[in-house]
């Protein structure tokens, strides 16, 4: 029977999971939503045995499909949300609390008091990172301080700390296998991203214990077998990587300059820097990309809180429009002689500006303006937020015309033709829709499959990357610039810290 790859997508809002066959194109999936906890505004919270429950019943499905075309599964890939924090006891598997979800934002104080003490340096210095609530480390420290005894459990080794992967890994290895990849790791705000070690001073600066953390591996890697009693059959672990590598792995960004953005409830833009790490200037995040065979591949990424939410709103909070595809028919028909501006900054604004107490606003509109500006006005703001992390990207990697060339794109978002030529046209660069818009499964999945032996390298593998659409940029230089300054302006009346 053909192999074929199994992955597990775990991401923020549902479970995925997908088989890719032995030509690495998807062949069978399934999905399941599960529910969010919001305890006090700004908190987030999920339950593992949620994160569990889906995984098994998605992967069972999209197995079952697999089985019926004859395809046999040589290996499973995971992917998922980064940052989310699980904290377990090593001896039941028993999860001490919820999970903390990366939109989480408790911790914001103890993040606050951190700089105010000068620690944001160390922090940016040694994991790439900066003092936010959305990294692991607080989120970390606050369960072990708000959790009855957790604290003293875990420097005594009786928990076990991992992002979702971990979590996911030690529950298909029944509790054998405690670790994770690299790509995670260079989430928490915990590791060294330039030794590809978990970092003592950072340790000690957060207040976490070393014996709660996973082993670090490649991406691509022996992660351990799931027990037959999971999935029917007993199959080995062996790519693992946090969603926004996975994707730009999956859309082959193998070179330096090579960007990716995901377009879904937010954006998150991640431009490859090749095997050096470069530190951003314009706060960015400098990440790890991939580890493979011991070698840190790197990225600076960027990232929007609110891509296709804001279009959540216009059909769910101000009900204007009736899907989420009927904002590109509306922002077609505009006025172009409207000049209305949307900062959707409904939960502050990400980077480069990181402003968490800013709030969105609509400037510009007059007696004339109808809801097909306001339309406009909400996928426009996709495109110049991405202008602003493209321009602080080819400032911080300092490449010339290699980098951020072309983009290429994914994320549910990416189907708005509208959007995507926006994009184009404010970037003024080709932006690329790839065939396979299952990115994130597949870069999961590519990893499995290379260690399996599947796939090949990543210069083969990235000649089968096809291009759908591309979006060439056909706006001219001053109607841009006139459209910039104004969306710059419109921010400068959202921002509440200069
Ligand atoms: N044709 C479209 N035009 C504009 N927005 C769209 C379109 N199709 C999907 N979206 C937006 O894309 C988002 C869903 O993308 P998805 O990648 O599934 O998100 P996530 O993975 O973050 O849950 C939604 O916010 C939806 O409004
Ligand atoms: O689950 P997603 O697709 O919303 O991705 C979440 C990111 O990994 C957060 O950093």
């Amino acid at each position: 029977m053909p192999p074929a790859i199994l992955v597990i997508d775990q991401g923020t809002t549902s479970t995925r999971a997908i088989v890719f066959g032995p030509d690495a194109l998807p062949v069978a999936t399934a999905q399941e939503e599960f529910p969010q906890f919001y305890p006090y505004p700004g908190w987030v919270e999920h339950d593992p045995k949620d994160l569990w429950r889906t995984t098994l019943s998605t992967a069972r499905i999209a197995l079952a499909k697999a089985t019926d075309q004859g395809l046999t599964i040589a290996a499973l890939g995971i992917t998922n949300q980064r940052e989310t924090v699980v904290i377990w006891d090593r001896k039941t598997g028993a999860p001490i609390h919820n999970a903390i979800v990366w939109q989480d934002r408790r911790t914001a104080q103890a993040c606050a008091d951190l700089k105010q003490d000068g620690a944001e340096a160390l922090v940016q210095k040694t994991s790439g990172l900066l003092l936010d609530p959305y990294f692991s480390a607080t989120k970390i420290a606050w369960l072990l301080d708000h959790v009855s005894g957790a604290r003293a459990r875990a420097e005594r080794g009786e928990l076990a700390f991992g992002t979702v992967d971990s979590y996911l890994l030690w529950q298909f290895t029944n509790g054998k296998v405690h670790a994770t990849d690299a790509t995670n790791a260079s989430r928490t705000a915990l590791f060294d991203i330039h030794s590809g070690q978990w970092d003592t001073d950072l340790l000690a600066l957060f207040g976490v214990p070393a014996a709660m953390l996973p082993e670090v591996r490649d991406c691509a890697a022996e992660f351990g077998t799931a027990a037959a009693s999971h999935l029917g059959e007993a199959l080995p672990i062996r790519g693992i990587a946090g969603d926004q590598q996975a994707a730009l792995i999956g859309q082959a960004c193998f070179d330096p300059g090579m960007v990716k953005s995901t377009f879904g409830t937010g954006a998150f833009v991640l431009l490859n820097t090749g095997t050096s790490p470069v530190a951003s200037t314009h706060r960015l995040l400098t990440t790890v990309a991939y580890q493979l065979k011991g070698r840190r591949h790197y990225a600076i990424e960027g990232s929007i809180f609110a891509a296709g939410a804001t279009v959540q709103w216009l059909r769910d909070g101000l009900g204007i429009v009736r899907s989420s595809a009927e904002t590109g028919q509306l922002a077609a028909q505009s006025d172009p002689d409207q000049h209305v501006y949307l900062v959707p900054a409904f939960v502050g604004l990400g980077a480069p500006i990181w402003d968490a107490d800013a709030r969105g606003t609509i400037v510009g509109i007059t007696r004339g303006t109808t809801r097909r500006e306001i339309a406009r006005a909400a996928l426009e703001s996709v495109a110049y937020q991405t202008l602003d992390l493209v321009e602080a990207m080819r400032a911080d990697f300092n490449a010339g015309d290699g980098a951020a060339a072309v983009i290429r794109a994914d994320g549910g978002m990416s189907a708005s033709d509208w959007t995507m030529q926006s994009v184009a046209d404010m970037i003024d660069a080709p932006v690329d829709r790839p065939v396979v818009l299952e990115t994130t499964a597949l870069g999961a999945g590519y990893l499995a499959g290379l260690q399996s032996g599947l796939y090949p390298e990543p210069e083969i593998f990235a000649k089968a990357w096809h291009c759908d659409k591309r979006f060439t940029p056909g706006m001219d230089a001053a109607t841009r610039h006139a459209k910039v300054t104004g969306w710059r302006a419109a921010i400068a009346r959202t921002v509440l810290k200069p």
